[in-house]
């Protein structure tokens, strides 16, 4: 078998999970993300959730996103987000070095080669999906990166950054090339991730040490190629969530709090990952979990911030006054712990409040996530926000 190929053994896993056989492994692990965020809640001083505002939150949130008709779909109708039947033959995507063949040991042409392009893509876009908040003042400022003719900022800068590179015969999705020292440096990465301002994306060392790390991860255990990594989790999001928990440093965002014994665990790299699967197959194929409501929200500096001009999430007047004033807060410290675990826990509320009031609701936490993500986004670019994000610098979200 080559380097590259899907473990045949896990493919018939798959298949088997696929055509709806009996799951061969019931006992599905947990994340253990939810009961962490439970118990920062239960222990914060400087994070509340309003339960009144959760309430109303949980009622128009509901109503938009039925009007909306929010789905999987919704994710891949953001233009720049993969679409796997387009990825076909993409350049870009073939094996760095040979110059030619699909990825994950797929012959030329096989139909899989998309769908292998793809898992790809989004894999190398959650490697790398954190810390895109701008210092600057003026938003013109800040670092944009200039793709189809549009400025994009934050995440979109990252996505738009990796289409541009592939577009140009940079191998960034390949973990070949992670690994190549000689190709891929800190000056490859300058030029990926080129800004159209004179203010250049951060982190960028942090970024390329992630790609290598996960260059080395994927050579080591799973053919060099995610692919094996996302079967190996046997159509379990939990499972793949602790897959990459347990085998990449740069996924495992877990924080001590209030010097409890065990960390908590956020996870939220690992967890997009999962959902950005599940939403661009549409739950098929490589998105297939049969237990993905186990996912929770993602702790980013987004949601948070939508949840507290909402009036979900209030702050002690000393942490209110540090995310006004735009003053960092270092990361794993108490205050950024218990506003990302109970922001966790506050979606989650509102899920449990939108599932009583409508138990038909097609909703789960990713869906809810992505909406509240979309719907600040949208604030954002209409002049509409009303509380700043908090701002702390680090590579778990
Ligand atoms: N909780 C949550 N956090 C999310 C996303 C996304 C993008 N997801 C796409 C997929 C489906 C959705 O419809 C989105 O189109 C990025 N982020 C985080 O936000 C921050 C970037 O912010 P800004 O600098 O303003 O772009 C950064 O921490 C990034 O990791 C999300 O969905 N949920």
């Amino acid at each position: 078998m080559s380097d590259d190929e899907a473990d045949p053994e896990l493919l018939e896993l798959l298949r088997q999970h696929l055509q709806g056989k009996p799951n061969l492994r019931n006992d599905d692990p947990d994340t253990g993300v939810l009961e962490d965020a439970r118990y920062v809640y239960d222990n914060a001083i400087d994070v509340a959730v309003q339960m009144r505002a959760c309430k109303d939150a949980a009622a128009v949130l509901h109503a938009q996103m039925r009007a909306k008709e929010y789905s999987t779909a919704s994710w891949g109708a953001h233009e720049l987000h993969p679409d796997p039947a387009a990825m076909q033959g993409s350049n870009g995507f073939r094996r760095h070095g040979d110059g030619g063949g699909a990825d994950a040991g797929e012959d030329e042409g096989d139909e899989e080669s998309g769908d292998a392009a793809t898992v790809a893509f989004i894999f190398t876009m959650d490697l790398l999906n954190f810390s895109f908040w701008s210092a600057r003042k003026e938003p013109e400022r800040r670092f944009a990166v200039e793709y189809r003719g549009k400025r994009w900022t934050g995440y979109w800068s990252m996505v738009a950054a990796l289409r541009r590179a592939l577009d140009e015969g940079i191998p960034i999705t390949d973990s070949h090339f992670w690994q190549d020292e000689e190709a891929c440096t800190l000056e490859v990465m300058k030029h990926v991730f080129r800004s159209c301002t004179d203010e250049e994306m951060p982190l960028l060392a942090e970024r390329l040490a992630c790609l290598r790390e996960a260059g080395q991860v994927l050579y080591e255990k799973y053919h060099c190629h995610p692919l094996n990594l996302v079967l190996a989790a046997n159509g379990s999001a939990a499972g793949l969530v602790n897959l990459l928990a347990e085998d990449f440093a740069c996924f495992r965002d877990e924080h001590p709090f209030e010097g409890r014994k065990r960390p908590v665990r956020i996870l939220k790299r690992a967890q997009i990952f999962v959902a950005d699967l599940w939403a661009c197959f549409h739950g098929a194929g490589y998105g297939a979990f049969r237990d993905i409501d186990k996912i929770t929200m993602f702790a980013d500096y987004r949601v948070p911030q939508i949840l507290n001009s909402m009036g979900c999430l209030y702050y002690s007047p000393p942490l209110e006054t540090a995310i006004r004033t735009g003053r960092e807060i270092p990361s794993g410290s108490s205050w950024e712990v218990q506003l990302r675990a109970c922001s966790i826990w506050c979606v989650e509320l509102i899920l449990k409040e939108i599932r009583q009031s409508h138990p038909d609701a097609r909703v789960n936490a990713i869906l809810l996530d992505f909406f509240l993500y979309d719907t600040i986004k949208e604030m954002e670019a209409t002049g509409k926000e009303t509380v700043p994000h908090h701002r702390t610098r680090s590579i778990w979200y």
